[in-house]
């Protein structure tokens, strides 16, 4: 704690418990830019229990320990794609965060997956056989060459038909490894599995050992007592070779028992040779990274140094961490004083913009073609076609240009078809844009065919959803009823409403838009907690698409923004109400919150 202390530079003391006395008692005493650091959490046997139930009764415990104004930033990438309590069920109950390591974690990882030269080598060892092995059902076909050391290399020796003796073993994954080799020849990836193996009497650091042939570990003269710890040497140089003639490299897990050094010449071998290759090297895990420091190498040999072994797989699938739904699309802003204030949800000097079609003076309207993002539709220099709108031409337009994304946030609303595109898009090239849905249905699941769960919105990584844009006001005649409950779903399935208010042409002649306006937010919000209150976005939308197209001038805007606004609904908290898409100018200044 003393050497955490010194490098935060701020006070850190440790509670004896993770959800106990001691903690409970540390967290209460906590004063403003102090940290507590609880006891390992896996200590607790619901952290990693399956049973959700239970999960979810620690997350509670841990949250409690926040007090009221709690926020959650997860910076253990290692860790980042378990589906555990401190990780994933106190996301789902906090304003949660990415912390910079799993920020930057994510974008190398997400950048070599984006563009894999070939040929691609992969590298497995460790113990952890089952995850490693998981792993391979989603190389095969991809990785040109998977190189197969560690202790997962007897399953693949047992599922060949040669015995093992006491080396590790996973009997139950033996069909698993059997089903990859039949599919890795026919879909070109080329498994190579060791043909010697350092065989030791025990493990230990000590033991007697000696370099048998793979096929026959049990004729060593340790007999079925014999446990393999290390890749022998021929396998080393083999694998050696398939690394210099990559262009790209992932390893994941030691050859062998490293720690012990009379078993680390398979893993510094490789490592040696990631070091000599012209490929792009990742170095994923825990263990892997210590190996290669612990054998002397530095850390600007690699390409990179991952620290989560089963994180960076998940990361390099692009599949969303089981978390990630929860975590704003920010990091954790470096910057921002760490002792004392957690940021809000929209952190100051940003507001929300989204894509207001009809205002001919929204900042991307040419660049965007907003219109063919609302209809599905492409318009194209040749006039619109029918058809997908394709994600990656409106992600490129806007990654293109010109513009702050440090006080403005962009957001786009895709047709539901394009939102994978989208996501996909948008996490592959980690561009600096939110996605949301154009609608959801108020019901989480039932006899609803067509409608949209927050459900599938939430796990396509939406940050935002429409409620009430001006169509389903309209068309689809969606009461204010209905949308308040739509506004009550998208948070309970961890995606920020944006609901849309605005007139018609005809109530903006009749001159009574203010207060028409102001009823469809009060009926909008009615029921939201405070903290969901600030969190909402409103979006003002004046004109309906069966009229005329006759856009509300600047006043007009002015006069339904809500500083001019005469009354808000009562909130106990400022909402964030982000100005309407007038100009640029008008968008960077602060949000006023209403009256309370
Ligand atoms: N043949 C083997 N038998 C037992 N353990 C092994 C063997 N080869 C490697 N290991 C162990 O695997 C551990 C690392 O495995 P793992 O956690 O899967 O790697 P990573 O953290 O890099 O993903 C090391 O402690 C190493 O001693
Ligand atoms: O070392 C870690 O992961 P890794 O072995 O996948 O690199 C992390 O501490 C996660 O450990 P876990 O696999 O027990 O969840």
């Amino acid at each position: 704690m003393d050497r955490l202390a010194e490098l935060a530079g701020f006070k850190v003391t440790l509670a004896g418990d993770t959800v106990g006395s001691s903690a409970k008692e540390a967290a209460a005493s906590l004063q403003d830019g102090e940290a507590l650091v609880l006891e390992n959490v896996r200590f607790d046997a619901r952290e990693t229990s399956k049973d959700d139930a239970e999960r979810g009764a620690f997350a509670d415990e841990l949250v409690a320990l926040t007090g009221d104004n709690g926020a959650y930033v997860d910076d253990a990438f290692g860790a980042v794609h378990r589906k555990h309590a401190s990780v994933y069920d106190v996301a789902t109950r906090l304003p949660s965060y990415l912390g910079d390591l799993v920020h930057t974690e994510v974008e190398v990882l997400r950048k070599l997956t984006a563009d894999t030269q070939r040929p691609y080598v992969v590298v497995l060892g460790g113990s952890k056989v089952s995850d490693k092995l998981a792993v391979i059902d989603n190389l095969i076909g991809k990785a040109d060459t998977i190189l197969v050391g560690g202790g997962m290399l007897f399953t693949f020796l047992a599922a060949a038909g040669h015995k093992v003796a006491s080396s590790l073993l996973e009997e139950d994954q033996i069909p698993v490894v059997q089903d990859y080799l039949k599919r890795a020849s026919d879909a070109g990836t080329e498994f190579v599995v060791p043909t010697d193996v350092v065989v030791a009497e025990k493990f230990a650091a000590d033991a007697a050992h000696e370099t048998v042939a793979a096929d026959a570990i049990e004729d060593s003269s340790f007999g079925a007592q014999g446990i393999g710890l290390d890749i022998g040497p021929d396998s080393a140089a083999a694998f050696a070779s398939r690394i210099k003639g990559a262009k790209t490299v992932f390893w994941n897990g030691p050859m062998g028992v490293f720690e012990f050094e009379a078993f680390s010449a398979g893993t510094r071998a490789i490592a040696q040779a990631l070091t000599e290759t012209e490929a792009f090297t990742v170095v994923g895990g825990g263990d892997s990274a210590a190996a290669v420091r612990t054998l002397g190498f530095a850390d600007d040999q690699f390409g990179h140094i991952s620290t989560g072994g089963g994180a960076s797989w998940s990361t390099s699938k692009a599949r969303n961490f089981p978390a990630s739904a929860s975590w704003t699309a920010r990091q954790y802003p470096p910057s921002s004083p760490q002792a004392g204030r957690l940021p809000a949800r929209q952190p100051a000097g940003r507001s929300l913009i989204k894509t207001f079609w009809r205002l001919r003076d929204f900042v991307y309207e040419r660049r965007f073609r907003p219109q063919a993002l609302h209809r599905g539709q492409l318009e194209n220099e040749h006039g619109p076609r029918a058809g997908h709108y394709p994600p990656a031409e409106a992600g490129l337009d806007l990654s293109d240009a010109k513009h702050d994304y440090s006080r403005v946030e962009v957001a786009v609303f895709p047709p539901f078809t394009d939102l994978r595109g989208v996501q996909t898009l948008v996490q592959g090239d980690d561009l600096d844009i939110a996605y949301g849905g154009q609608d959801l249905s108020q019901f989480d699941s039932g006899a609803y065919t067509g409608d949209i769960s927050g459900q599938f919105l939430n796990k396509l990584g939406c940050k935002y959803v429409l409620v009430g844009h001006s169509e389903r006001r309209t068309i689809h005649n969606e009461s204010d009823d209905v949308l308040n409950a739509k506004v009550k779903a998208a948070f309970k399935h961890g995606v920020t409403p944006v609901l849309c208010v605005g007139e018609g042409l005809e109530v903006r002649q009749a001159g009574t838009h203010v207060n028409h306006t102001l009823e469809q937010l009060r009926a909008g919000v009615a029921g939201l907690t405070s903290e969901q209150a600030a969190e909402l976005v409103v979006a003002y939308e004046p004109s309906g698409p069966l009229a005329p197209v006759k856009l509300p001038d600047r006043r007009t805007h002015r006069r339904c923004a809500p500083p001019s606004a005469p009354s808000w609904p009562r909130c106990s908290m400022p909402m964030s109400l982000p100005r309407p898409a007038c100009s640029t100018a008008d968008r960077s200044r602060p949000t006023t919150p209403p009256p309370s």
